[in-house]
């Protein structure tokens, strides 16, 4: 196995490559590459830890190297949020370092499954889609959006409200990664009741929680290290399907809901990437207005990442 994650000298992909260099399965490469000079080092001080995973840097001239064979590409290059900025601002720094990386992939490993962390992941995710579309390798089954923080968040803000044990908190995420296109269904969970006030007040909370990083920052950046454990969590769950396992995950894919041409829904994983797509199932009033309401928003961060390559 070979996972390549790209921009892994940054706050995300270094809490990202340390868990993968402690939890890949053994035998297993991680290729690490970025732009950033220190991209070298960050691999040696890894390549010390004594697991039986294997780890090479890759500086900036590097990319075909980095990612040749690769079964599976993380990308967490590019910028992240200040305060008093949304996640749509960075589009315009960040839509041309995705292109250029999912270019990379075209070239040196077409079958790779792709999750994409870069925001805006609404517009990100469908350049990567037009790349493999003009060069010909597009296979809806092999690109993510990587939208797991917001489905940790919510497990993690659940349990404690609830006194719940938060490994037992499953909770779907559906919709898009920015704002209220984030949408939690807390009437699917189970376990646990709401009152509206709660719903109301939790939704908000989950929409808001990567602004809620980013203030707290002040300045600093956003989320890195939740980011990096959901990544993880994200990319364990691909090997797992590579290997044939039978496990789920809510992701934004090119899907079949109908809502957006792009849409968070839960997905079996396998050998190829997404094995099928499964239904969200039935929302509540509150979740179905929710959603209605946000149809918009997604559709126009989805058409800047399209139009971003016409
Ligand atoms: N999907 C999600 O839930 C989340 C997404 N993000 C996003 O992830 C991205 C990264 O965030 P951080 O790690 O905090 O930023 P960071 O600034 O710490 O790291 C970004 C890294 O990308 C590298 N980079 C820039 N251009 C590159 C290129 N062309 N090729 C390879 N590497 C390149 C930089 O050198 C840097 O090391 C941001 O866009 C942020 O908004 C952040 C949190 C959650
Ligand atoms: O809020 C941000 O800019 C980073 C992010 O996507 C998150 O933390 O969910």
């Amino acid at each position: 196995m070979k996972v390549a994650v790209l921009g892994a000298a940054g706050g995300i992909g270094q809490a990202l490559s340390l868990l993968l260099k402690n939890g890949l399965p053994a035998g297993s490469e991680l290729a690490l590459y970025d732009v950033a000079p220190v991209v070298p080092g960050v691999a040696v001080d890894l390549s010390h830890i004594p697991t039986a995973v294997k780890v090479a840097g890759f500086g900036k001239d590097d990319l075909d190297a980095a990612l040749v064979d690769a079964d599976i590409v993380l990308i967490p290059a590019g910028m992240p949020r200040k305060p008093g900025m949304d996640r749509a601002d960075l589009f315009n720094v960040n839509a041309g370092i995705i292109k250029t990386l999912a270019e990379g992939i075209v070239k040196n490993c077409p079958k790779a499954l792709v999750g994409v962390i870069t925001n805006p992941v609404n517009g990100t995710v469908p350049i990567v889609a037009e790349v493999f579309k003009k060069a010909g390798t597009y296979d809806p089954a092999r690109v993510f959006g990587v939208t797991t923080l917001d489905v940790i968040r919510a497990e993690t803000f659940i349990a404690e409200l609830k006194g719940l044990n938060v490994s037992d908190v499953k909770v779907p995420v559906i919709g898009g990664h920015s704002g209220t296109t984030i949408l939690p269904l807390l009437s699917q969970v189970e376990g646990a009741e709401f009152s509206d006030e709660e719903v109301a007040a939790l939704t908000k909370r989950i929409q808001n929680a990567g602004t809620e990083v980013v203030e707290a920052k002040a300045g600093g950046g956003s989320a890195t290290l939740s980011m990096g454990a959901a990544a993880a969590r994200f990319c364990f769950s691909l090997v797992k399907g590579l290997q044939g396992e039978n496990v789920v995950e809510y992701a934004y894919v090119e899907g079949n809901t109908g809502d957006a041409p792009f849409f968070a829904q839960p997905v079996r994983l396998g050998k190829n990437g997404v094995e099928e797509l499964l239904p969200y199932g039935e929302l509540s009033a509150f979740e179905q207005q929710a959603k209605d309401d946000m149809l918009a928003t997604l559709e126009k961060d989805i058409k800047e990442g399209v139009d971003f390559m016409a």
